[in-house]
């Protein structure tokens, strides 16, 4: 091991002064909530209905190099559906699209048929698709009550099989150079939304599973059930997992006479779409909740904090009554592209049995950020910088780690102007400190080499519903320190107070959401790195030893499928 190795007795160690968090600038909702009414598209004349175009199913590719099959279950293999407006690493905004894509590649492993649609992007990373083509011409979508012509391409995301549809209009849905932040997102989605629903419909698919995510996509039960089934789509089932309940897609009623829903009267009733608070709005989230055969959220703690705990932003009494059909799956993360051992993001591969070589990655991070070359450790946040990652704890974590003879590297980006320019003056204020580098963007290649190269990772959500930070660092051996919420709960057990044994302790954990709460798990964490490096070194190969892969939760997706298709 070349770290960490102390001359020197760490000096000793005061409390920096613990009070409540300071107020970021609140940011402004970036996606949908706006109830304005957004201008109608000129109607296109609906053409006869075309002939389908495509194969049932795509084509078969070489897979890339997989890890061994699990064991077969006693589940019959399935042809499933993701419906999804992000995909890793074609279409990635946050943890969504790395579930879709980690959750695809399982169901595909075990002997499932997976194929995902998505929007077609302007941004899209075509770099990472294989073989895109035409795959079907002429789709018209309806559309307030006439139709948008689109096309269909098809192509591989590393061995996936996806399907992307592009809209032909002046809306411009999806050529405008990001995946989320206008005003008409609620039109944008419900249109892929419908969009997805039309093409399954004419292209003769008829999968046991749609899955859908998210706001984005929740209207996808909706047309299942009140269009599509009465056109003789009668076979599949819908499991929706929400991946965040603060967005919600709340919106007015111009939604219904867009997709051709219609019938106000029908759907603002309370037990339909209308949102539990204001009467004059639909809620796209409580759509999907109430129309779903299954609802999932991404671990069992924040499913019952959203529930019982007030988490549940306003949806709580939605959950209570459709409760039987509602549950927690934690995530799991990618183990191909997450994996020290074999990652081309990394310099220096390492693994659980040969983890000195970790520190020659924290040496490359250094060299790559411009921060001193010192025995100290450093501590990361990866992430959007969004309220719900706990700013105000982030911001004093940087000052408190530097106080506390460490370094500080921060990776994230905002939608949201006013944090992202607070983030830069805090940037620029630190700009001379040889242990701080804040890097404001977004960079996949970056944040492996944080993942590889950091000793600490930070994650002081103020709500997690599962977060892939912690689970990714701990694969890294990586130790987290986290605030004790939603999944964060359910996968990071506290060196010095976990009911757990010794060897599955993996990280530290903390209550309150304020500083003293931070410093405690933080300080502890910087205490054992530099009193008791043995300990910090047992507790890194407890975290890599933990199996956070998509093996459990795929296993759980396929049951919670199962209970649910037609049989
Ligand atoms: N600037 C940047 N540069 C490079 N990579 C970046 C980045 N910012 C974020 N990432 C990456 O994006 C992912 C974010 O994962 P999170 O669990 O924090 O998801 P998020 O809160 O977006 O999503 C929601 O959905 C996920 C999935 O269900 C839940 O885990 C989570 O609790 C919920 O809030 C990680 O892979 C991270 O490395």
């Amino acid at each position: 091991m070349v770290e960490p190795k102390f001359a020197e007795t760490p000096e000793p160690l005061e409390q920096t002064p613990s009070k409540a968090p300071e107020p970021l600038p609140e940011p402004v909702m970036e996606n949908t909530e706006s109830l304005e009414a957004v201008p109608t598209p000129e109607p296109e004349s609906v053409p006869a209905e075309p002939e389908p175009q495509v194969m049932d199913r795509a084509p078969v590719q070489p897979e890339r190099d997989q890890p061994p099959q699990h064991p077969v279950s006693s589940i019959p293999s399935m042809f499933i559906v993701q419906i999804t407006p992000e995909l890793a690493p074609v279409a990635k905004v946050g943890g969504l699209a790395d579930v879709v894509f980690g959750i695809s590649n399982e169901l595909e492993i075990r002997g499932n048929h997976v194929e995902i649609i998505l929007p077609k992007y302007d941004c899209l990373r075509y770099d990472h698709i294989w073989g895109l083509c035409e795959t079907y011409k002429d789709l018209w979508v309806p559309w307030y009550g006439g139709a948008i012509h689109c096309t269909v391409y098809f192509g591989f995301v590393h061995g996936r099989k996806c399907f992307f549809i592009e809209p032909h209009s002046s809306d411009n849905f999806f050529s405008r150079g990001c995946i989320y932040g206008f005003n008409d997102d609620v039109l944008r989605f419900a249109f892929f939304t419908r969009a997805a629903m039309e093409f399954l419909w004419k292209s003769g698919k008829n999968p046991e599973i749609i899955h859908c995510h998210d706001w984005q996509t929740a209207l996808a039960p909706v047309f299942l059930f009140e269009i599509y089934k009465f056109l003789g789509m009668t076979h599949p089932r819908v499991c929706f997992t929400i991946h965040n309940f603060k967005h919600q897609g709340v919106t007015g009623a111009q939604v219904l006479q867009a997709t051709g829903l219609n019938r106000p009267e029908y759907y603002f009733h309370y037990d339909r779409l209308r949102d539990n608070f204001n009467p004059h709005a639909l809620n796209l989230m409580k759509a999907g909740v109430v129309y779903s055969n299954f609802v999932t959220t991404v671990s069992p703690r924040h499913a019952s904090e959203a529930k019982d705990q007030g988490q549940g932003f306003g949806l709580e009494p939605t959950l209570h009554i459709h409760h039987v059909k509602y549950g927690g799956v934690v995530n799991g993360i990618d183990y191909n592209m997450w994996n020290p051992e074999i990652d081309h993001h990394i310099p220096h591969r390492y693994g659980v049995d040969h983890i000195d070589e970790k520190y020659k990655n924290k040496k490359a991070l250094r060299g790559r950020l411009m921060i001193a070359d010192n025995e100290k450790p450093i501590v990361a946040f990866v992430g959007r910088l969004d309220p719900q990652k706990g700013l105000e704890l982030i911001r004093h974590a940087i000052f408190y780690t530097l106080y506390r003879r460490g370094q500080f590297v921060l990776l994230g980006s905002s939608p949201n102007g006013q944090i992202n320019s607070y983030f830069w003056s805090l940037k620029h204020q630190l700009n001379d400190n040889p242990d701080c580098h804040i890097e404001i963007g977004f960079n996949e290649e970056l944040s492996h080499l944080i993942y590889a190269g950091a000793d600490i990772m930070l994650v002081p959500s103020q709500f997690e519903p599962c977060g892939l930070t912690q689970l990714i660092a701990m694969r890294y051996g990586t130790i987290p320190v986290v605030r004790e919420v939603g999944g964060l709960a359910d996968t990071v057990f506290d060196k010095d107070y976990s009911y757990k044994p010794l060897h599955e302790r993996n990280g530290y954990v903390f209550k309150d959401y304020d500083y003293s709460g931070l410093e405690s798990a933080l300080g502890r964490a910087l205490s054992c790195y530099y009193d008791y490096p043995e300990h910090f070194r047992e507790l890194m190969k407890n975290a890599m030893r933990y199996d956070y892969s998509w093996k459990n939760p795929g296993q759980d997706y396929l049951n919670i499928y199962d209970l649910i298709r037609e049989k």
